[in-house]
């Protein structure tokens, strides 16, 4: 049976008769005033070295004011870098081009619905530890969100009738498991214990910038034996250590799934470090669904940052390209409109691609030589085939309660083959249905399923617009009734609408490229240090955001985000660092260490 399609050439854009969030966040026309540098700022400490003046001779007077950090993009690495700022009494403008901030982790609305852009499953809400970064960035602005704990991770529906439930109590979750492979319980517990003891440092450390080396070595020299157990798995990748202690072939294979539904490459490429915060948080601050939907955090998050006086989101912001002074420093942008902004420091929240890549946001004769590094090691990870479905729960021949047994996320692979990107919607099946979490986000009797599936760019590219529709058509018939064989009986007969969304409509509506997920590792490297982290080679650019360690994910990009504000701040002379020289002298031999990883 063919399920209808409806508004589908519009998946993520606005219904204009309901405003997708509160008012005061609708695009202001005008920001905020801010004071043009250098006013003295009640917070900026007496080491901040002169205003950098950003005289480039093709700019006349910006009709915006200037700010001391001008960052492009509201993804959640931009607003946590954003919030962070504002705290340390930094003058910050945030430029988003769409309509509604927060990008992957946007939310958009149809009368009576809430839908996640990307991803319901949200880790980093917790409340203890210091890795509960989107609590902790929602209070850099002075806000917390109510959130639904989520009583299972993810369920998996796994050939060789593999049917795992990851349960948020971690002794129950390795039960189950170790039910399945009974004569593996040793080596299973050994591994989860190996992520546990990442997780734990990472847990007692204060996350900040890996390049400033005054918090470095405070932070080797309070806790030493932390950061070397940090250091111990930095450069190894989780299948390495899985393959110490696990022998049986398919129990291997459920790692590969357990790594690829996040990172999405097998275990043998993804980093040990985001294994071990992955494989452990959900089990301590664990996954909770924001009261709502996710788009709520970004929401709160410019909320609160607008409050800042002197601090700004644009939201209808095209930004074209990063502006230079005559020494080659990065010192504004300019969007789409001609409009001009400058700003000490200039963060990009695109991809590296669209950053750096010809016809990007900077100018080919500015792009250093280093960004080739990042080309020959990272590749565009695939984009997905999406479908948010509204499902009349009358019309389902199962159960929606959680008290029955039902759950929010699954995950569904018929043929270990197929576990990487399979065409036509026959691999990794990725299903959430955040209304068993919060009814209040779609009508009374009305559930939410968000149903994606992996898919290349390639695969949708030259498509006459008949083709492209009928094209959706099928990857909507497929995926659903892959969930009504394995999961909700009835469905299809239950679909009150869908929308579908192909890489197509990720490249346009998110301004990814070719809209990939993330850069992902294109050959083995060892672990996490080889990722780009926040200062590029340009002077006075920076980068945040999924294409900086440790890549994608809410709570990651939050990382990076903090890590971001932390180096951008010293830098600019808000946070005290080591001498000038001795600092410099540092991070590059940092710098050069890594390179040798
Ligand atoms: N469960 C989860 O953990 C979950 C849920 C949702 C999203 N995610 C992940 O979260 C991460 C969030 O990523 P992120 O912070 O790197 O960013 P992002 O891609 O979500 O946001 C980048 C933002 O920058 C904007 N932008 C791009 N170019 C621009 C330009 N020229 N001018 C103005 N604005 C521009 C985009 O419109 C977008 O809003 C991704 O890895 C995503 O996959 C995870
Ligand atoms: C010398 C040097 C440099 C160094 C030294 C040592 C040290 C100190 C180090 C440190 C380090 C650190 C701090 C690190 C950190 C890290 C972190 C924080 C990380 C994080 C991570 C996170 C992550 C990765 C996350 C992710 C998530 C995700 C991606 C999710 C997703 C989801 C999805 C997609 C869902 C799907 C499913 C369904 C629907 C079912």
């Amino acid at each position: 049976m063919s399920v209808p399609i409806l508004f589908q050439s519009s998946v993520f854009s606005l219904n204009p008769t309901r405003p997708p969030f509160s008012p005061s966040l609708l695009p202001a026309t005008t920001p905020q005033p801010s004071p043009r540098l250098p006013a003295p700022s009640p917070t900026r400490p007496c080491f901040l070295p002169a205003p950098i003046s950003c005289a480039s001779p093709a700019t006349s007077e910006s009709a915006s004011p200037d700010v001391d950090v001008v960052i492009i993009g509201s993804g959640m690495g931009a607003l946590t870098t954003a919030g962070d700022l504002c705290q340390k009494g930094l003058k910050v403008g945030v430029l988003e081009r769409y309509l509604i901030p927060g990008g992957s982790s946007a939310q958009f609305s149809r009368p009576g619905y809430r839908f996640d852009v990307g991803a319901s499953m949200i880790f980093g809400l917790g409340t203890e530890g210091s890795t509960n970064l989107l609590t902790r960035a929602l209070a850099t602005v002075g806000r917390a969100i109510p959130s639904i704990p989520d009583p299972v991770q993810v369920r998996y529906h796994l050939p060789d009738n593999l049917d795992v439930s990851v349960a948020r109590d971690y002794e129950t979750f390795l039960d189950n498991l170790s039910s399945l492979f009974p004569h593996e319980r040793v080596g299973i517990r050994k591994f989860y214990d190996e992520c546990w003891s990442v997780f734990n440092s990472l847990n007692l450390m204060p996350l900040r910038s890996l390049e400033e080396p005054r918090y470095l070595l405070s932070i080797f020299a309070k806790r030493p034996l932390t950061c070397f157990n940090v250091l111990r798995f930095i450069a190894t990748n989780a299948g390495d250590i899985a393959r110490r202690y696990i022998k049986d072939e398919k129990l291997l294979k459920f790692i590969d799934v357990e790594c690829f539904s996040w990172s999405v490459v097998p275990a043998d490429m993804t980093p040990m470090i985001n294994a071990g915060m992955v494989f452990s948080d959900r089990h301590y601050g664990g996954i909770n669904y924001p009261a709502g939907g996710v788009g709520r955090i970004a929401e709160e998050m410019v909320e609160g940052i607008r409050e800042h006086e002197g601090c700004w989101v644009r939201l209808r912001a095209n930004v074209k390209n990063v502006l230079f002074d005559h020494s080659g420093r990065a010192c504004g942008v300019r969007l789409a409109t001609g409009e001009e902004i400058r700003a000490r420091a200039v963060i990009s929240n695109a991809t590296r691609w669209d950053t750096f890549d010809e016809g990007g946001l900077v100018p080919t004769e500015h792009v250093p030589e280093a960004e080739n590094r990042f080309r020959d090691r990272y590749i565009k990870s695939p984009s997905f085939c999406s479908a948010h479905i509204a499902v009349r729960e009358k019309d389902l021949k199962v159960s929606m309660r959680a008290e029955d047994g039902m759950d929010c996320h699954h995950i569904m692979l018929d043929n270990w083959d197929d576990m990487e990107v399979a065409e036509d919607a026959r691999g990794t099946l990725f299903v959430s249905i955040p209304t068993i979490l919060d009814k209040s986000i779609a009508p009374e009797g009305m559930h939410i399923f968000h149903v994606f599936t992996p898919s290349w760019m390639h695969e949708w590219k030259g498509l006459s617009s008949k083709e492209y529709k009928a094209k959706k058509q099928r990857m909507l018939d497929t995926m659903v009734s892959r969930l009504e064989r394995e999961l909700v009986e009835g469905l299809s007969s239950a679909i009150e609408f869908a929308e579908v969304g192909s890489p197509r409509t990720h490249r346009r509506y998110l301004g990814r490229v070719d809209g990939s997920y993330g850069p992902v590792a294109g050959k083995r490297l060892n672990g996490l240090l080889s990722m780009p982290f926040n200062r590029t080679e340009v002077d006075g650019l920076y980068c945040v955001g999924d294409s900086t360690f440790p890549g994608q994910g809410l709570n990651a990009t939050a990382f990076s985000g903090f890590a971001c504000a932390h180096r951008v701040a010293a830098d600019l002379g808000f946070i005290e660092t080591l001498p000038q020289p001795v600092d410099d002298w540092l991070t590059k031999l940092l710098g050069r260490w890594r390179l040798l990883l």
